[in-house]
C-alpha cells in the first residue's frame, strides 16, 4: 500500500492507496502528526510499502514528520521537490523553487486532466489561482487569504467579533445579508472568495475565450463551487499531481 500526504498550512490530508494504486484503502484530514499516526495505527490491515509526500511547511517540520513516519512504518518516503518543468508544464516563477509545491502539483494534475489551457483554484488556508496555457506555460498566479485567515483576522483584530463554530456553520445556510455577527462575517468572507474566483475566471476568459478548464480544489472549495458552474471540483487534485511528481519506479 502507498501512503500519500498533502501537508498544508492548516491540515494534513492523507490517504492510503491499494498497491495497485487503483483504489483508496483509507483517507482522512488531521491537524497534527500525532493525529496522523493515531489514524494510521487504527487501520486494520494496513501494510505500507511506500510513502509520497508534499509539504508547504517549514523544512524542519517536514523533516520531523518524515522521521516519525520512517520510524513508525519503516517505509521509503519520496518528497515532491520543486521543478522548472514537468509533465509538459513549465513553472512560470522567476525563481521556480519559490512556487508553493501544492500549487505546482495541482497545476500538473489540472493540466493532465484538462489536456489544454486551465485555471486552477485552491481554497485552503490561502486561496490561490494559477493559469496554465494550452502548451503548458504557467503564466503565474495569485495568492490571497483563504477563509480561515480572513475569519481569524477579523476575530483577532476586532473587539466584538466573536462566535463559535456552530454559529459559523449555521451562518452559511444562505448568502443573504447577515443579521447576526456570525452571518455577516461568514457570508461576507464567502462572498470575497467567490469574488476572487470570479475575477480569475474573467481573466482566463480574456486570455482564452471559452477554451479552458477550471479546476477547483482545497478544503473550502465547496464555498465557491456554485458560483463557478462548469468548474470541475477535484478534491484530490494535489494527489493527482503528487503521483506524477513522485512515481514509484
Ligand atoms: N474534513 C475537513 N477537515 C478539516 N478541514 C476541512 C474539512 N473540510 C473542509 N475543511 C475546511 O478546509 C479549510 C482548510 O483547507 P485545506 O485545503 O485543508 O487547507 P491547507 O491545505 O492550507 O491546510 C478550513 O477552512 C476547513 O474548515
Ligand atoms: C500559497 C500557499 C501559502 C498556499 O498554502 P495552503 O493554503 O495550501 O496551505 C503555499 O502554496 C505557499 O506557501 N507557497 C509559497 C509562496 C508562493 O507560492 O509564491
Ligand atoms: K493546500
Amino acid at each position: 500500500m502507498i501512503l500519500e500526504l498533502d501537508c498544508g498550512n492548516s491540515f494534513i490530508k492523507w490517504r492510503v492507496l491499494e498497491a495497485s494504486q487503483a483504489a483508496v484503502f483509507a483517507e482522512g484530514v488531521v491537524d497534527s502528526d500525532v493525529a496522523l499516526l493515531g489514524g494510521l495505527h487504527s487501520l486494520a490491515g494496513l501494510s505500507l510499502q511506500h510513502c509520497r509526500l508534499v509539504s508547504v511547511r517549514a523544512q524542519e517540520e517536514t523533516n520531523r514528520l518524515v522521521g516519525v513516519l520512517v520510524a513508525a512504518f519503516g517505509v521509503s518516503i519520496s518528497c515532491a521537490a520543486p521543478s522548472r518543468e514537468m509533465a509538459g508544464v513549465r513553472n512560470g516563477y522567476e525563481e521556480y523553487a519559490r512556487l508553493g509545491l501544492d500549487r505546482w502539483l495541482a497545476m500538473l494534475g489540472g493540466f493532465q486532466l484538462a489536456s489544454g489551457a486551465c485555471l486552477v483554484l485552491d481554497f485552503g488556508t490561502a486561496a490561490t489561482a494559477d493559469f496554465i496555457t494550452a502548451d503548458g506555460e504557467h503564466l503565474g498566479g495569485f495568492i490571497c487569504p483563504g477563509m480561515p485567515l480572513m475569519r481569524n483576522q477579523l476575530r483577532t483584530h476586532t473587539r466584538k467579533i466573536r462566535y463559535d463554530d456552530v454559529a459559523a456553520e449555521r451562518a452559511l445556510e444562505s448568502l443573504v445579508p447577515g443579521r447576526t455577527t456570525a452571518q455577516a462575517v461568514e457570508r461576507g468572507c464567502t462572498l470575497m472568495l467567490r469574488g476572487f474566483a470570479q475575477s480569475q475566471l474573467e481573466l482566463a476568459r480574456s486570455y482564452w475565450g471559452e477554451e479552458f478548464s477550471v479546476f477547483l480544489t482545497g478544503g473550502d472549495a465547496e464555498l465557491v463551487a456554485d458560483a463557478l458552474p462548469g468548474a470541475r471540483f477535484v478534491p484530490d487534485l494535489v494527489f493527482v499531481g503528487l503521483a506524477m511528481a513522485c512515481p514509484l519506479s
